[in-house]
């Protein structure tokens, strides 16, 4: 069952202007970065109950997906980790397709095997995580 509710665009002008690229164009255009893929979540709000859409690496394995709430290695965790934990049911838009995923936070050697495909994916995840002392949340999304 898809999510349903008001679009609230982020605060980033990046990340606002390349979730409605991938959006309006149906998953054709805006979905690299330094020509690695990324994937769009659609979150729901743990306070506005609005759908927040982030663009994030994609880290794909048989199917199954991990979204790594890195932030550039700032030191406290991007807003929407806290919209998963609090609705783990999102969605997650790779390329032209789209799926309602049930996320679920990993930890010990799930994570750390996630974590390995997550910097083959996207190689600047070791410099982030070697940046701050947070040690960097993983959910691997599953679908419904
Ligand atoms: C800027 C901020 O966004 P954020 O959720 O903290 O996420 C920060 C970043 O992770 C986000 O901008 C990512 O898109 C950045 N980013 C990546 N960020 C990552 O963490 N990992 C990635 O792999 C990643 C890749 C990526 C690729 C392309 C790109 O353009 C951006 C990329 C934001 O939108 N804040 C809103 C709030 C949004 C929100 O969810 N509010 C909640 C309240 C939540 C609460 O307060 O508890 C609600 O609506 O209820 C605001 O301040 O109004």
């Amino acid at each position: 069952m898809p999510l349903t509710g008001e679009y609230a665009p982020s605060t980033s002008k990046r990340s606002r202007d390349q979730a409605e690229l991938i959006e309006s164009s149906g998953g054709t255009e805006g979905t690299t970065l330094g020509g690695r893929p990324v994937i769009l979540l659609t979150t729901v709000g743990a306070k506005s109950g609005k759908l927040r859409k982030t663009p994030l690496m994609r880290v794909e394995h048989d199917g199954d997906y991990a979204v790594i709430a890195s932030m550039g290695g700032a030191a406290r965790n991007p807003v929407w980790y806290y919209n998963v934990r609090a609705n783990p049911h999102v969605e997650l838009q790779d390329g032209p397709q789209k799926w309602d995923m049930r996320a679920r936070e990993v930890t010990g050697e799930e994570k750390a095997l996630w974590w390995d495909r997550a910097v083959q994916a996207y190689p600047p995840y070791a410099t982030y995580q070697k940046r701050t002392k947070r040690d960097i949340p993983v959910f691997v999304l599953e679908r419904m």
